[in-house]
């Protein structure tokens, strides 16, 4: 049997597709694996923002089009670009291990210590609003392009650090130039930063991907994106997820930023891993409640 394996065509991307293709082919060595790459409309369109161009659904749909038109079987992704708006057709069928789920500062070769004169350069919201709690004076500027991209900027001398997920690092063999990985509590990952997620054709067999997938991976998508969800309703506020498993209980960790006040807000809850959706969406109700009261 072949599986056509639909990719990005930027290096992290092909890296996390063959993370999945040389798991598929080491258990089932009679498949026959190949890679497709494609360019996505979010990879051509440089000189904006994403927000200005339409958000981060952009990176997706070209490969759910040729995944719907059979040109491929299979589409891997960095879960935390996927949209919430998933395409009933398209069902996510597997998560990897989670790698370092955390974000790195990463300062230009050869610099021991930050130029505080110069900005901070990062790709999103929730970076931004937690990086100036942390570096309270320094100016947070953003950085697009993919990762190579970011770090050909930060070379040039514009920024004085970047800050990047170290999954992405890692897996492009670019985890010596961490110079700073922060905590939980200095900055709250992305949901689902460091999974990746899996998209086939609804009804297809692919039970060539059970060793690839990870179900307590899955139960931890599913909470922060819950979280996610239930906060987007209308507003694209900076959020954080961050959720972990330990004796059968989830504990999830969510931060925004709410629109009007501008506050932003960090809390946690506990309870049962089969209660993952459910905790997401009484989290963020309990934070935007706690947010329209004060
Ligand atoms: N938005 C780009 C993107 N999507 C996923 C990763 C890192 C890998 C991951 O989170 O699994 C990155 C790079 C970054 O944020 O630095």
């Amino acid at each position: 049997m072949k599986i056509r394996v639909g990719s990005r065509d930027s290096r992290l991307a092909v890296i996390q597709a063959e993370m999945v293709m040389d798991c598929i082919q080491r258990h089932h060595p009679e498949m026959d694996v190949e890679l497709v790459t494609m360019k996505t409309t979010g990879d051509k369109i440089l000189d904006r923002t994403l927000d200005q161009i339409g958000g981060k659904g952009l990176f997706v749909k070209e490969l759910d089009r040729a995944l719907l038109a059979g040109e491929v079987d299979i589409t891997v992704h960095s879960y935390k670009d996927m949209p919430m708006e998933q395409d009933s057709r398209l069902p996510i069928v597997a998560v990897s291990a989670r790698e370092i789920p955390f974000d790195a500062l990463v300062l230009p070769s050869g610099r021991r210590q930050m130029d505080p004169s110069k900005p901070i350069g990062c790709a999103s919201a929730r970076r931004q609003i937690q990086l100036e709690a942390l570096f309270p004076g320094t100016e947070i500027r953003p950085v697009r392009g993919n990762v190579q991209t970011r770090l050909a900027k930060l070379e040039s001398g514009e920024y004085g650090a970047l800050v990047l997920a170290c999954a992405g690092l890692k897996r492009l063999g670019l985890e010596d130039r961490v110079s700073r990985v922060f905590t939980q509590q200095e900055m709250l990952p992305a949901a689902c930063q460091g999974i990746l997620a899996v998209q086939a054709r609804e009804g297809m067999d692919v039970s060539f991907l059970r060793e690839f997938h990870h179900a307590s991976v899955h139960i931890i998508a599913c909470a922060e994106r819950s979280f996610v969800a239930e906060l987007n309703g209308g507003c694209s506020a900076p959020i954080a997820a961050f959720a972990t498993i330990a004796h059968d209980q989830l504990t999830l960790e969510g931060l925004y930023q709410e629109e009007s006040t501008r506050r932003v807000l960090r809390d946690r809850i506990t309870g049962p891993c089969t209660d993952a959706v459910e905790l997401g969406r009484r989290l963020a109700r309990r934070m935007r409640e706690e947010a329209e009261t004060r």
